[in-house]
């Protein structure tokens, strides 16, 4: 018989119905409910992406896909995946107290987005942690970040070709790629957090495998808060960039996500887009990782890494 070990995949979560919104938006701003202004806007953002976002569906998916891979390589060890979620249930919480019910003595486990920081990978991890602690649950060996290997590169840089041979000449000769991630209050910053680091890495590794000339980083998606975020923004960038270089054509590659949601369908291909077809230059997006066998590889092979570096050989 296989050793089963608990396999927890952790990702933001998603409204799965327009009534679920409120309870969810509330969440994320920590039990404040949110103003009816700022609750019809989020609705509106959703219902230009089809009412919804398909989030819920990919993260099940990419999770699934992710045990089917670890399973099919381990001849010793049968991992049982548990999905946990930041802002709606199935919490992050939930899923610990559901490995210790099932008898899971042993996790891994794994957040769906490339680059620590405190407030992203630390928190999910944290919050495992403490769980896993109060009930005595299972211990559990956790990913801290995974920006820099080398599928998860290659994916991108894949990516980035694919839409190159879409360009006209003129494009081809004359674009840009602007890679992004989720900004954040730049308070971060203060306490040397690494997440700006990470994204620049990912940037340069993507950009040499890729052969890219000309690019930028940039962030997007930023909150409502008072405080100031980690700028420049994309859309600004963007006009900058217009004004200074000219660029015929964009390429967004919001690398800090791995699925298709609300902040790329609606942050990049609606957002971005409007600024481009203001100035008159093409849109490119590459496609976004979601589950993709090679993307499940990438993240196979980083779950199998930081189980063999805990000495924990699946
Ligand atoms: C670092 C980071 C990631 C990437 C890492 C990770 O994945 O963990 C991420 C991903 C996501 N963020 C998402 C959605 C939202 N994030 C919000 C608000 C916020 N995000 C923050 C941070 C992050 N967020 C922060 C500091 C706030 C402000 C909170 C406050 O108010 O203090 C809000 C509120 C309204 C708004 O501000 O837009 C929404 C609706 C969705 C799901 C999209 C879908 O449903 O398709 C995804 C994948
Ligand atoms: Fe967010």
């Amino acid at each position: 018989m296989k050793k089963k070990m608990g396999l927890l995949v952790m990702a933001y979560g998603t409204p799965r119905s327009v009534e679920e919104i409120e309870p969810y938006y509330t969440h994320i701003r920590k039990g404040r409910r949110p103003s009816k202004e700022a609750l019809d806007d989020l609705i509106d953002r959703y219902r230009q992406i089809g009412g919804i976002s398909p989030l819920a569906r990919i993260t099940t998916e990419q999770a699934h896909e992710l045990k089917n891979e670890l399973n099919r390589r381990s001849k010793d060890v049968e991992f049982v995946v548990y999905e946990g979620l930041k802002h709606i249930d199935p919490f992050i919480e939930d899923a610990v107290l559901q490995m210790k019910k099932d008898g899971i003595e042993e996790a891994v486990s794994i957040v769906l987005a490339p680059h620590y920081s405190t407030f992203s990978v630390k928190s999910y991890n944290g919050r495992a942690a403490e769980e896993s602690e109060m009930i005595q649950g299972p211990s559990i060996t956790s990913v801290e970040s995974w920006y820099n290997d080398p599928k998860f590169v290659s994916f991108w840089a894949d990516g980035i070709k694919k839409v190159r041979e879409q360009m006209s000449e003129e494009e081809k000769q004359n674009h840009c790629v602007i890679f992004s991630a989720h900004s954040l209050p730049e308070k971060i910053l203060a306490d040397g957090d690494p997440y700006p680091k990470q994204l620049q890495e990912t940037a340069d590794l993507i950009a040499k495998e890729a052969g890219v000339e000309n690019y930028e980083i940039g962030w997007q998606s930023e909150g409502n808060t008072p405080d100031p975020w980690i700028g420049p923004d994309v859309q600004d960038l963007t006009r900058d960039l217009h004004n200074e270089k000219n660029y015929a054509a964009y390429v967004y590659c919001p690398v800090g996500f791995v699925a298709d949601h609300l902040e790329v369908l609606f942050d990049n291909d609606y957002e971005c887009k409007v600024v481009t077809d203001e100035i008159g230059a093409g849109y490119y997006r590459p496609q976004m990782p979601n589950a993709e066998p090679f993307f499940i590889e990438a993240l196979a092979d980083v779950v199998e890494r930081t189980l063999s570096a805990a000495g924990k050989e699946a």
